[in-house]
This record gives C-alpha cells, sequence and structure tokens, in this order.
C-alpha cells in the first residue's frame, strides 16, 4: 500500500531522463518510477528527456503547425471543430476558455489562442467506431501537402511514448506494468492539438490570458513548446512556477482521470499559458493519451486504504472529458 504523506512545496519541475527505461535492466525502470512518483505528488509535472522522438520529427510538427495557422483565416473556419461530430478540426481564437472548470464560479474571458485539433485517423468501417466517437477519426485536414502523413507520424510517435510513461507510471504505483494497457484497448484515446498564442496585446481584457487557469481533463498530456515560454503551473504553496522550455525535453503532465485513479495521491494540476512576455507568437503542441472512452475510471487498490477512503465518484473517461469539454466550450459534444 501506498501511505499517504503531505506532498511538499516544489520550487522548480524535475527533469527525469528516461533513456534507461528503453533497456532491460528492471532496476532502473524502477528508479525512474520513483523519480516520477515524487514529482507526481509534488506538482504533476515533469519534464522527460532522453525520449526518443527524433528532434526532425518534433521540428516537422512544429513547421506543420505554423503553415496550418498562416493559413487565411476562411481557410481555416472551412475546417471548423464544430463541423466535425468528434470536434476535430480549427478552433478560432476566443473559442474556449479554459479558466472555467468551476461551473459556479464567475465567467472569465476567452483565451487567446487559436488551436488545432486531431483525433486517431481511422479506417471508414473501422468495427470499434459504429458511431463517431472522440477523440476518433473524422479528422479535417487543411489543403497542405504531406501534413495529413507528418501527423499520422507524430501521433504514433506520441502514443508509444503515452504508453511507454504508463508503465513507469504503472511501476511507480507499485502495479505491473502493463495495469493501465485495459483501459487504452480497444485504442489509446489520444488527441493531438496545436495551439498558437499570438503575443498578448495591450488591450486584452482584464485577466484574458493565452490560456486560463485549468486542469487537463484525462490520463497524461505531453507537451512540446516552442523556445517562447510562458506555461505556469501551480505550486502547493499557490505560487505559480515557470515550466520554462528545455531543448531536447517534453513536458509530461497528469490529468484529472490520474487524480481519480490515484485517489488524489498524484496531482492533476492547476496550469496556464501567459504570453506577455515577449512579442512573439508562441507555439505548443500537447498530445492528450486519454483512456478508451468507456473505460470505468476508479480508485487503484494502492491508493485507497480505510485512512483514505475514495475521494471520486466512478465515472467513465468520456463521461468527465465530455463534461469538461462543455464547460470551457459552452456547448455538448454531440457524439455516440
Ligand atoms: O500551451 C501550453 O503550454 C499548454 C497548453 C495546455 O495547457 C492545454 O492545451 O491543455
Ligand atoms: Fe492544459
Amino acid at each position: 500500500m501506498l501511505l499517504y504523506s503531505p506532498p511538499k512545496v516544489a520550487t522548480s519541475i524535475p527533469i527525469i531522463d528516461i533513456g534507461d527505461s528503453f533497456g532491460a535492466d528492471q532496476d532502473a525502470h524502477k528508479r525512474i518510477a520513483l523519480e516520477m512518483h515524487k514529482a507526481c505528488r509534488e506538482t504533476g509535472f515533469f519534464y522527460v528527456s532522453n525520449h526518443g522522438v527524433p528532434s526532425k520529427l518534433i521540428d516537422a510538427q512544429f513547421a506543420a503547425a505554423k503553415s496550418l495557422f498562416d493559413l487565411p483565416l476562411d481557410a481555416k473556419l472551412k475546417i471548423h471543430m464544430k463541423k466535425s461530430p468528434t470536434s476535430a478540426g480549427y478552433e478560432p481564437i476566443g473559442g474556449q476558455t479554459l479558466d472555467s472548470q468551476d461551473d459556479t464560479a464567475e465567467k472569465a474571458p476567452p483565451d487567446l489562442k487559436e488551436s488545432f485539433y486531431c483525433g486517431l485517423e481511422i479506417e471508414p468501417n473501422d468495427p470499434r467506431f459504429p458511431k463517431p466517437l472522440r477523440p476518433f477519426g473524422y479528422n479535417q485536414w487543411p489543403e497542405i501537402p504531406g501534413l495529413r502523413d507528418q501527423f499520422i507520424t507524430y501521433y504514433g510517435a506520441m502514443t508509444d511514448l503515452g504508453a511507454r510513461i504508463l508503465r513507469l507510471l504503472a511501476l511507480s504505483l507499485e502495479l505491473p506494468s502493463n495495469w493501465f494497457e485495459r483501459f487504452y484497448a480497444p485504442a489509446a484515446a489520444g488527441a493531438l492539438r496545436l495551439i498558437k498564442y499570438p503575443s498578448q496585446p495591450s488591450d486584452a481584457a482584464f485577466n484574458q490570458i493565452g490560456a486560463g487557469a485549468h486542469t487537463d481533463w484525462g490520463g497524461i498530456t505531453i507537451l512540446a513548446q516552442d523556445s517562447v515560454g510562458g506555461l505556469e503551473v501551480k505550486s502547493i504553496a499557490e505560487d505559480w512556477i515557470k515550466a520554462t522550455p528545455i531543448p531536447g525535453t517534453f513536458v509530461i503532465n497528469l490529468g484529472d482521470l490520474m487524480a481519480r485513479w490515484t485517489n488524489g495521491v498524484y496531482m492533476s494540476n492547476l496550469h496556464r499559458v501567459n504570453n506577455n512576455v515577449s512579442d512573439r507568437d508562441r507555439y505548443s503542441i500537447p498530445f492528450f493519451y486519454s483512456p478508451f472512452p468507456t473505460s470505468v475510471i476508479e480508485a487503484i487498490p494502492t491508493c485507497v486504504d480505510e485512512a483514505r477512503p475514495p475521494l471520486f465518484a466512478t465515472c467513465t473517461a468520456e463521461e468527465h472529458l465530455n463534461e469538461m469539454f462543455r464547460r470551457s466550450y459552452g456547448y455538448e459534444v454531440k457524439t455516440a
């Protein structure tokens, strides 16, 4: 059983080298898992280095992002996410208010960002998806040569890395390394997102920033960010810590479903993006690696005991994600 002790105040986000997870030495896997365990209790954020994703592939994904956002607005609006039954596509500036998770709080202004989502590219008659299901298929691609192939390759690299990190997280919770796999079958729910944050204008509304404070909703997030900076993470002492860009790393953070699985032992932490420090646009590429929508999420055995009864009600992955989508976009996803 994992003994619950109060988390420490973190002043920085650790860099965890996961290179040894590619080798066979199980003790090395456990050492990495222990580092993750600490980070997940302190902030729910860590960087990974030696992750195995080629820098060329990441650079090409940023180039693809730039070419997409450089399209004229009318070309982007033709692939608006509201036109896809799985909400894959383009989100214009002001389309989402991430600081909206508390349904009862005063509404924050919408985010100063534009974005694009794609899900898993599927064949038309894939028996796993008889009806539209987020985030599977119904992707809308802009007319940019090679863009779809680039996305599919990057998406594949992200699902491989996501599965690797989940195996380490399972070890970090004293579970067999394949423990999470059943929840990611018959397919992992991976949502690949591109975001462009304009430099915040001086006439932005009070409290209007690139992305308002929010937690991520799903399993884990794998974030590639450019060199501009602006991502900030809440510490337990209620300070905001900068997740400064570090070349060769991804930022990993845990979503709400991981907090539910771990009965709150691991943190799904608040974060926000503030692009008021530079006069440059900022680009980022989050990949949300979540369980299959119908997976039932409840506290895992190593995180519950008499002194720490389950904190969250049981839910399906889809119920939680759809509710959070509704709060931040102001409409319901109409998938099966
Ligand atoms: O752009 C970033 O650095 C973070 C984006 C983010 O938090 C999100 O899309 O959930
Ligand atoms: Fe986020």
